[in-house]
């Protein structure tokens, strides 16, 4: 059987029960048919490798992990597509899954928050049935999401107080890419979005311009200026670059400047989108001061990243307005996030106490940290400045009674240092507890508001572009004996 895509949005194709790998489906059924399926287990993604070769991570895609785990069902076609199978799995596995619901529990950072490597992210705590399940679909959300959000922080950075305007749907891996794509972007800093639906859906501020078809469905360019001016209300930007952007484009578009002028209209902007940039806008500029329009923006856009627009600002660029479309939508300079999921605790035993497990790999950096972790910020009380994320087990209080504690690096334990006078703000919050939403996710502008106060609590080292800073991630000293002592207990399996 296949579900054909109809074309007419038809409903199976939003179902995502069936979003997942083949193989979290076999594991279920094999937990299924030994009996184990309904042990607890207790898995945490996380990342190993900062994106782009930034000092941080954004965190973002909780709304969908949220929406996603709150509708999660299987659905007549999905289970009769699962029976066609080749495993045949048993009718009675089919049925099971007919029931199937999200019951656990997540623990999840919030969305804006500024996230660093190998610190747990989403915590996930379920029926091993449930919680295999939902790997494949939770780290693509949260890895695309993230690793977009990253990238329009970096250009945000780039663009300092400019405005930014997302462009890049056109270029995005298809639709649902776009428009959590153009909500990532949002999350970190930028102003508006050129796609209707994810404005529509999110409330981001839509906007846009006019493309060079505009002009090209004209006689002249400027008749292509008039018209559209007088058929959009006001604050119009016009696209300047079709035929020759100083001789042609700049002039035209005064003219119209001041036609609507007279009609107590005004432009708000002219867009360039080719050449040098740098030279065009500084050219621009003087021409429309001459004018008089000294209060007339120009938007640039075409190809840019935040690389680009950190030169053409040291160039002296009077852009005002970046439009940034395929390098942020597509990350293009690094496609994907290695985002994990690892199971770092089970019931061996169903009803009794949780044991560790741990993940070793010839790679030291991808040893698994056994164990269901919390993670803390502390907050240096005197600066306000954040120095270390923490990770420590649920029953240590010590860090949570703001005790001294030891601050050492995992991968280089000879470097360590003691904290006193800090604030620990648990980054893990519950959101889901036996399947029932825990907490209203917050908007879209407290999110951005929230991730513009965490960049001030971040030293300029850590935040810059190139070469930023490690910033410390570190265990605490039982999670750091457990470790060892699971390393010490399977370890020599790996050599035999
Ligand atoms: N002054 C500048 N310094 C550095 N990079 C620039 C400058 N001006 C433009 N760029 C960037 O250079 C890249 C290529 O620009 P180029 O001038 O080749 O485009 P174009 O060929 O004129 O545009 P199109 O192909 O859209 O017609 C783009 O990414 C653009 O953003
Ligand atoms: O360059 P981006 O950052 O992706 O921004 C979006 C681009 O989309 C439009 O171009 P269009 O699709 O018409 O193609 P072209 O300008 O590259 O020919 C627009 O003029 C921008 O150049
Ligand atoms: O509004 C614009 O200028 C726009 C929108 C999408 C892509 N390029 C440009």
């Amino acid at each position: 059987m296949t579900i054909h895509f109809d074309g007419a949005g038809g409903r199976e194709y939003g179902h995502l029960a069936l979003h997942t790998d083949k193989y979290q489906i076999n594991m279920m059924y094999a937990h299924w048919k030994n009996g184990t399926h309904n042990r607890k287990a207790v898995f945490e993604a996380y990342f190993r490798r900062l994106p782009f070769g930034n000092g941080y991570a954004v965190f973002a895609g909780l709304e969908r992990i949220v929406d996603y785990i709150r509708t999660l069902k299987f659905h007549e076609h999905e289970l009769a597509f699962l029976r066609e199978q080749e495993e045949r799995y048993d009718e009675g596995f089919i049925e099971e899954l007919r029931s199937f619901r999200f019951t656990g529990d997540i623990h999840a950072v919030m969305e804006g928050t500024l996230i660093f490597p190998n610190e747990p992210l989403v915590r996930v705590e379920a029926r091993v049935f449930e919680a295999q399940l939902v790997e494949t679909a939770l780290l693509n959300f949260m890895n695309y999401q993230t690793l977009i959000a990253t990238k329009a922080a970096r250009i945000r950075r780039a663009a300092e107080r400019d405005v930014l305007l997302e462009f890049g749907t056109r270029r995005a891996q298809e639709a649902e890419a776009a428009v959590w794509g153009a909500r990532a972007s949002y999350i970190a800093g930028f102003d508006a979005t050129s796609n209707m639906r994810a404005a529509m859906l999110f409330g981001i501020p839509a906007k846009g311009t006019h493309a060079h078809a505009w002009v090209q469905a004209h006689d002249s360019e400027q008749e292509a200026f008039d018209r559209y001016a007088d058929a959009l209300p006001d604050d119009v930007t016009l696209l300047v670059d079709t035929y020759d952007t100083l001789i042609s484009g700049v002039p035209h578009a005064i003219a119209t400047a001041h036609k609507l002028a007279a009609m107590g209209k005004r432009m708000s902007a002219i867009r360039i989108d080719s050449g040098d940039l740098a030279y065009l806008s500084k050219e621009a500029r003087r021409q429309l001061d001459d004018a008089g329009f000294a209060d007339v923006r120009i938007v640039a856009s075409n190809d840019l990243d935040e690389s680009i627009i950190a030169e053409l600002k040291l160039q002296g660029a009077r852009i005002d307005t970046w439009g940034v479309g395929t390098q942020l939508i597509t990350a293009a300079d690094q496609p994907a996030l290695g985002g994990v999921y690892k199971l770092v605790a089970r019931e061996a035993v169903q009803g009794e106490e949780l044991v560790p497990v741990i993940k070793l790999s010839g790679n030291p950096e991808k040893v698994s940290t056994p164990g269901r972790k919390d993670v803390y910020r502390l907050v240096n009380r005197r600066t306000g400045r954040a120095e270390a994320d923490y990770m420590a087990f649920g029953w240590e209080n010590d860090v949570r009674r703001g005790e001294r504690i030891k601050l050492f690096d995992p991968m280089q334990t000879y470097r360590q240092r003691f904290m006193t006078d800090y604030e620990a703000v648990p980054l893990l919050q519950p959101i889901i507890v036996g399947g029932e939403l825990k907490m209203e996710l917050p908007g879209l502008a407290a999110i951005r508001a929230e991730h513009r106060r965490q960049l001030e609590m971040f030293p300029p080292e850590v935040l810059r572009k190139v070469n930023p800073q490690p910033y410390p991630v570190v265990l605490s000293d039982a999670v750091w004996e457990q470790k060892k002592r699971l390393i010490e207990q399977f370890g020599p399996q790996m050599h035999e």
